[in-house]
């Protein structure tokens, strides 16, 4: 039976404007887009931005990914060098999340060992040194964080179509299990070997350092070499053939491809900017974090309702799992209605769903219905959360209140102790 051809990737161009994700790489009907599989439908979604390496791999990955085709391996990773991840992470994750829908299984990688060297891709100076007990401290936060990702949408994002793939098998592994036991001379008599200092050394990033007045350490230059050692070690153990990263993971996922062989693949997904046009993370110190102690549901809920038109639907196709259909759909209703944020609340309620779940959904609407002023204690309009409830006002002597939440929803408070 004849084939439709593979589609053809092309570098997405550098971000042009602050806030804003690079346009679709590859322009494809939605009819072939599905028909074409994984790749083609991400690139759609503005979610993949480039592959690797170039010329010839983009037909074989393309082949590789299309439906009915056996499951592969992909692995993303995520440094410790904070005790949550933040939203910058999520295309990566969402990445690895659309791999697991197509039936694919998936590898998150803590960097409980490559944390501590510290990666110097795009930054112009080193990071501060972390105690080892503060990196495992910060790796088993991100495990959690990672698996719940996972089982949120497991739980509440998928479900699977007639006919169509299982969700493929998810893992959370910490790459200090195999760097930690790797003795220096075994790794430089043998995957060190692989890689040339001329490919190393001429990437951007180290020639910029290396410029510097402060200069490179060597923990930090052989970075990208023990980064380059994860994709092997999983290519060995897990048959792992695609490392996925943002876009300023290149360098560290091209010595992968020349320590691991020629059959492996990467792909980079968009980096979420700031309105200033900062990469959003830690280095700029523009975090939104995960973890509901560093950034609560009901905050993080507000950075997505906050977004403008202009970057909603890109958002919805990079966060959410809402088909197309139904993304061009709400915006659509937005055009008629735009006084109703719609999107912006679709965005922010499923980001919020992914992130903490349905009681993180629920307790980040309640709150806001608070701000909003539907609230009211003992007929008292309460607008201000952290408002402190007292007694002989909001509280009755015999230690009871009315609450009211909207118009119709009355309850009666019996407090325990006062
Ligand atoms: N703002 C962002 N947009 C898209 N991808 C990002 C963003 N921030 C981090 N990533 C990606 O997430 C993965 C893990 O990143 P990591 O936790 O090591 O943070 P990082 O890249 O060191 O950034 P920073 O320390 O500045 O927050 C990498 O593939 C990285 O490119
Ligand atoms: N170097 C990546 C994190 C990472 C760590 C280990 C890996 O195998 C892959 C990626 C970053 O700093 O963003």
């Amino acid at each position: 039976a004849l084939r439709r051809p593979p589609p053809r990737l092309r570098p997405g161009p550098p971000l042009a404007t602050p806030g804003a994700i690079p346009p679709l790489l590859h322009t494809v009907d939605r009819k072939s887009a599905v028909s074409a599989g994984l790749l083609a439908a991400q690139c759609e979604r503005g979610l993949f931005q480039e592959v690797f390496p170039g010329q010839g791999a983009e037909e074989q990955l393309a082949a590789l990914l299309e439906p009915g085709r056996p499951p592969v391996t992909a692995y993303c990773g995520f440094d410790p060098t904070a005790d949550s991840l933040h939203v910058g992470h999520l295309p990566a994750v969402a990445a690895l999340l659309h791999f697991q829908r197509a039936g694919h299984n998936v590898v998150a990688v803590v960097g409980g060992a490559t944390a501590r060297l510290g990666d110097p891709s795009g930054r112009l100076r080193a990071r501060e040194p972390v105690a080892a007990g503060r990196v495992r401290a910060h790796a088993r936060a991100l495990r959690l964080g990672l698996w719940r990702l996972f089982e949120n949408h497991r739980r509440l994002l998928w479900a699977p179509g007639p006919g169509g793939p299982g969700l493929g098998r998810a893992e959370v592994l910490d790459n200090a299990r195999w760097l930690g036991r790797q003795p220096l001379l075994g790794f430089l008599c043998g995957a060190g070997g692989r890689l040339r200092m001329g490919t190393l050394l001429s990437r951007q990033g180290c020639r910029e350092r290396l410029r510097s007045a402060e200069g490179m350490s060597l923990a930090e230059f052989v970075y990208p070499a023990l980064q380059a050692y994860d994709f092997l070690h999983l290519h060995r153990r897990r048959g792992c053939r695609i490392q996925l990263g943002g876009a300023d993971q290149m360098g560290n996922i091209m010595s992968g491809y020349e320590m691991t062989g020629t059959d492996v693949f990467g792909i980079t997904v968009p980096l979420i900017t700031s309105t200033t046009g900062d990469k959003l993370g830690k280095t700029a110190g523009n975090a939104v974090w995960l973890n509901r102690d560093k950034t609560s549901p009901f905050e993080l809920y507000q950075f997505f309702v906050r977004q403008q038109d202009d970057i909603v639907e890109k958002y919805l196709k990079l966060f959410t799992f809402l088909p197309l259909e139904e993304i061009a759909h709400i915006m659509e209703m937005h055009a008629k209605e735009p006084e109703k944020w719609g999107p912006q609340k679709r965005l922010a309620a499923e980001v919020t769903k992914l992130v903490h779940g349905t009681e993180g959904l629920e307790s980040a609407k309640r709150y806001q219905k608070i701000t909003d002023g539907g609230v009211s204690v003992n007929g008292i309009r309460v607008t201000n959360p952290e408002t402190v409830l007292i007694l002989g006002q909001h509280i009755l002597k015999n230690g009871v209140s009315l609450l009211r939440v909207g118009k119709k929803n009355y309850y009666i408070i019996k407090w325990l102790q006062l």
